[in-house]
């Protein structure tokens, strides 16, 4: 790779949106989203901001954008930064395009897209990724990183010294990891405060403010160490906590919660979870690869976990209905089952 790598951007959404707008001009971004959405790129060029500062608008007419898998012919290397549930249609679509050798990078949430995507793409270097903050999006064309983290990335050759160095550029530098799916099952156990937040219909900063959010937060946490030290996970430490420790930390009261894990609400005001998008979006969630992994494992092992399993059927019903939660009240649901 001598010229600037080329990028493609699978699912040009609120992640991809943020990931392409700061590698672009670092690499050849090309984004490739849904017609309503890239055509938004387009009118009204693309807009990223993170909350140390950083603002950038990129204008529509330096903006490639594409609706078809077809697309990503030729790229060094393609995020794939769709929702869960999409995963297998772009392993497909991906399947019939891709060269033999082109890396793709995973950067969602929930443990089984990579092996997916490998499993439809064995000739493509296919690597886990995670991404650790909050992407919001205040305007149609706006995307706004909410709260910190590094981006991290499983370790290989294949990812070549250009690509990271675009990543570096564009202020993302990559953290690499021996064992990303330690990393992924530590982001799960982050992620089932996803569906509380949904269901708390407040901005992530205020809900987790709130003692008892804190406490329903813990008590999903607890549960999902309990099935992986069942199995014989372990999850990788991926904030400044060990996973371990988290729940305890979030069962503090307030005083002592806000003295100890300030960081935690270094977030910005208005950001919520993907979870709660999705439900305001009328799309179907993501709690079945969150939560419902966590049911699921449980059950293969004989073993049960029934307050994640009743977070994913009030999902479900807000899914069809959504009806916002009391802290206390649904704390009460999860400890009497
Ligand atoms: N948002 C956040 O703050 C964070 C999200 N994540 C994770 O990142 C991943 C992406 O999330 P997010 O960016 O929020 O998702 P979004 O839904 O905002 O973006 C995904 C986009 O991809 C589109 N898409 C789906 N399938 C295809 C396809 N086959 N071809 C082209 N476009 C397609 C979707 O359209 P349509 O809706 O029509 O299907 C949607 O516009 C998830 O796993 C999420 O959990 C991780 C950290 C933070
Ligand atoms: C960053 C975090 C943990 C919370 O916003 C997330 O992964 C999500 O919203 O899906």
């Amino acid at each position: 790779m001598t010229s600037p790598p080329s990028i493609a951007i699978y699912g040009a959404g609120m992640v991809g949106n943020y990931l392409g707008g700061r590698l672009h001009g670092h690499a050849r971004v090309r984004f490739i989203g849904r017609s309503r959405v890239v055509s938004v790129l387009k009118e009204h060029g693309l807009t990223i901001s993170d909350l140390h500062g950083h603002r950038r608008h990129i204008p529509g007419t330096d903006i490639d954008v594409a609706t078809q898998a077809s697309a990503t012919l030729n790229v060094d290397a393609v995020l794939v930064t769709v929702k869960s549930a999409a995963t297998m249609d772009v392993a497909h679509e991906l399947a019939e395009v891709l060269a033999p050798g082109t890396l793709v990078i995973s950067f969602q949430n929930g443990v089984r897209n990579t092996a997916d995507l490998r499993a439809a793409l064995p000739a493509c270097h296919v690597l886990a990724g995670m991404v650790p903050f909050n992407v919001a999006q205040p305007e149609p064309a706006h995307f706004h990183q909410g709260s910190s983290g590094e981006l991290m990335v499983e370790r290989s050759a294949a990812l070549l010294p250009a690509l990271r160095s675009a990543f570096n550029a564009g202020g993302l530098p990559l953290q690499l990891c021996d064992d990303m799916q330690a990393v992924l099952w530590a982001k799960l156990l982050i992620n089932l405060n996803n569906a509380l937040n949904a269901l708390s219909g407040l901005p992530l900063r205020e809900e987790l403010a709130q003692r008892a959010w804190r406490q329903c937060l813990a008590l999903l946490q607890r549960e999902g160490l309990h099935v992986l030290d069942a199995v014989g996970i372990r999850p990788a430490q991926v904030t400044a906590l060990p996973a371990r420790w988290l729940p305890a930390v979030l069962s503090l009261p307030n005083a002592l919660f806000y003295r100890i894990a300030a960081r935690m609400l270094a977030i910005d005001p208005l950001a919520r979870s993907s979870m709660w998008d999705d439900l305001q979006a009328g799309r179907r969630t993501e709690v079945d690869y969150i939560n419902g992994e966590l049911v699921a494992l449980a059950k293969s092992r004989g073993l049960r976990a029934p307050a994640n399993a009743r977070i994913v059927a009030l999902i479900r019903e807000a899914e069809q209905s959504y009806v916002s939660w009391e802290a206390q009240a649904l704390l009460k649901t999860l400890r009497d089952l």
